[in-house]
């Protein structure tokens, strides 16, 4: 199965940089959740995954090759974007033969996607009466009719309710599970924490973060430090520490030492030490802080 590979990718709209110098790899087999706030960049992104975007300069391959490349991209991509719209007088099942039939995929591929999207009742419905929720499914099955083995999904979770969203998230899973590779956008990062392997944050066009979703939050841990020598302890904890942050005139928050290694260098300098508690803040918060939608977590 293919993987996705970004190098330097860039995209400019006049003095506006949407996109900046991403380099990053999305692997088969995982959900990858790709994260940041609203206008971060991730919908221009992703439609220069599949040609949609030309790149200002880097490039953006899929198994190798540029998608412009791929004989026959809908069997190796399928892509869903939110503004994907039908035919309302169109049912669903016309629909996605048209696409079939574009696509050069076998007739017999629609009804076995309806019946996997749960979509069989309401094939013969025109797509105008349909929910939400519906639309999404059949946004996935059009996506799915080549049977790519790598999927992007814009934002899929908009408009979705609780039992939609826990339905999506097994349905991901599952194509992971068989090998593809499943990059789903996102600005939310509770709406696919549980169900992200791999995650990479963009903010501004450029790369915050990538790496398994564990990691990221291992990296995030610190220790509130109360000492009535907090200044002094400060200065002593600098050149070890990754980052420290003033809380208070006798609170402190350190990254990068645990608890022990603060104590140790307290008491072989002198300084008092009245607490020490070790903060592991939540994906959200982490999330937050990364995309700088909030800064005092
Ligand atoms: N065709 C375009 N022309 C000019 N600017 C654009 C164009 N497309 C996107 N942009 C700008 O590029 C930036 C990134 O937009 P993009 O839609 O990729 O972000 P996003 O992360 O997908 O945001 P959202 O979550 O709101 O969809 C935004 O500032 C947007 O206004």
């Amino acid at each position: 199965m293919s993987g996705i590979e970004l190098r330097n990718l860039t995209k400019r709209y006049g003095a506006l940089t949407a996109v900046d110098d991403l380099s990053f790899t999305v692997r088969p087999g995982a959900v990858t959740a790709f994260l940041g706030p609203n206008g971060a960049g991730k919908t221009t992104t992703m439609r220069m995954m599949i040609g949609h975007v030309a790149p200002t300069s880097g490039s953006v391959t899929i198994g190798g090759r540029r998608y412009r490349d791929i004989p026959r991209p809908t069997t190796v991509v399928g892509a869903v974007f939110d503004a994907a719209s039908f035919h309302p007088h169109h049912s669903a099942r016309d629909h996605l033969r048209i696409y079939a039939t574009m696509g050069g995929h076998p007739g017999s591929r629609v009804e076995d996607l309806l019946g996997l999207l749960g979509l069989a009742e309401a094939g013969g419905r025109r797509t105008g009466t349909f929910s939400t929720g519906m639309r999404q499914r059949l946004n996935l099955a059009t996506a799915l009719l080549g049977d790519p083995g790598v999927l992007l999904l814009d934002e899929p979770s908009n408009g979705l309710d609780p039992e939609g969203m826990a339905w999506l998230r097994a349905f991901l899973r599952d194509l992971a599970g068989q090998g593809r590779t499943v990059l789903v956008s996102s600005h939310v990062l509770s709406e696919v924490q549980q169900v992200a392997d791999d995650v990479v944050v963009i903010r501004q066009g450029r790369l915050l973060t990538a790496g398994p979703l564990r990691d990221l939050a291992g990296t995030a841990q610190s220790v509130r430090v109360s000492s009535p020598d907090a200044t002094r302890l400060a200065r002593v904890l600098a050149p070890t520490a990754h980052r420290i942050d003033v809380d208070g005139p006798r609170d402190l928050r350190v990254h990068g030492l645990d608890p022990a290694q603060i104590a140790d260098l307290a008491a072989a300098h002198e300084l008092r030490v009245h607490g020490l508690t070790t903060h592991q803040p939540s994906l959200e918060e982490l999330f937050l802080n990364l995309t700088g939608e909030r800064t005092n977590a």
